[in-house]
């Protein structure tokens, strides 16, 4: 598959190196990148073709996903709107509503809004993805098999679920990254070395998420099974239930929904 990235920022390189990983030969991957730094290392690590800016180029291309931010989303469609005819245009943006690319592309329909994870680097990424009834199944399945080689894929009805996505799984790795940061440094402050308080950290997080996903266990169950009557993970737990930790992260993670819906607003007007 000849896919075309346009932005070859921190989320692109991930895919990209996802890709390369399971086989995607560099020489069929195009990244339009105005960057000279990050044209050269993409170039470097993966072997694919980094330009800066649109051409003819980008016409070949199966899959063209739109991965620049959302505030310069509108200028990155206009920018390629003279080479869009043969491609399913994907868009990983956060907030950007198919409506608006839509128009920002003359009115082409053939448009997925997905949205991956940096762990697609890792390939174990997890993708939202939704199209608009209309959008044949042919580019439906041509998104899924390129965010399917990164991770798993999840569907949804309704492009609204997309906002939740992002705040799940999209900006979740950083939840994730925040809670290890914060166990590896409570483990320094009980007096553990550095790289040992790290090595801990990191395999606790690793072991939970493996055994939630290969016994697949209701997590409340898990954590029951650690949880001794009157022991340490009680007190533990204890603490966290008084702090209101959990509606805490609900509340964060609802904040993060809201911003989506808000970029949806500031950066899809005309
Ligand atoms: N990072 C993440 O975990 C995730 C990000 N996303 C989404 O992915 C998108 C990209 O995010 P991320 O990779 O983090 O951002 P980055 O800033 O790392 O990457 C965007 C890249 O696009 C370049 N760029 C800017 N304008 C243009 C243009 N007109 N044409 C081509 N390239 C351009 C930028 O160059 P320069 O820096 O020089 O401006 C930059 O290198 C966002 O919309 C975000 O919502 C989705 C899921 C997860
Ligand atoms: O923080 C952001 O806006 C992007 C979208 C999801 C992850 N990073």
């Amino acid at each position: 598959m000849k896919v075309a990235f346009i932005g070859g920022g921190n989320m692109a390189a991930a895919i990209v190196g996802g890709l390369v990983a399971k086989g995607t030969r560099g020489e069929d991957l195009l990244v339009v990148e105005p960057n000279a730094k990050a044209r050269a290392t993409l170039a470097k690590d993966y072997g694919v073709n980094a330009v800066e800016a649109p051409g003819e180029e980008l016409s070949h291309a199966e899959a063209i996903v739109l991965a620049v931010k959302p505030q310069v989303m509108r200028e990155a469609a206009a920018s390629i709107k003279p080479y869009v005819n043969r491609a399913v245009v994907i868009s990983i943006a956060a907030g950007i509503r198919l409506g608006d690319l839509s128009r920002w592309l003359g009115g082409y329909a053939r448009l997925v809004r997905t949205m991956p994870n940096t762990p697609a680097l890792v390939h174990a990424g997890v993708t939202g993805l939704y199209a608009d009834p209309a959008v044949s199944e042919g580019d439906r399945r041509l998104a899924d098999t390129l965010m399917n080689a990164v991770g798993a894929t999840v569907w949804f009805d309704k492009e609204t679920d997309l906002d939740a996505v992002v705040a799940v799984s999209g900006s979740g790795p950083a939840y994730v990254f925040f809670a290890m940061e914060s166990l590896e440094a409570a483990a320094r402050e009980l007096g553990l070395a550095p790289e040992k308080a790290r090595t801990l950290a990191l395999w606790t997080f690793v072991g939970a998420a493996k055994l939630a996903i290969e016994r697949n266990e209701d997590p409340a169950k898990l954590r029951a099974n650690v949880t001794s009557k009157g022991g340490t993970t009680e007190r533990a737990i204890s603490v966290m239930e008084a702090s209101y930790v959990r509606e805490k992260i609900m509340e964060a993670v609802k904040a993060a929904a809201q911003r989506s819906r808000e970029l949806g607003d500031e950066f899809g007007k005309d």
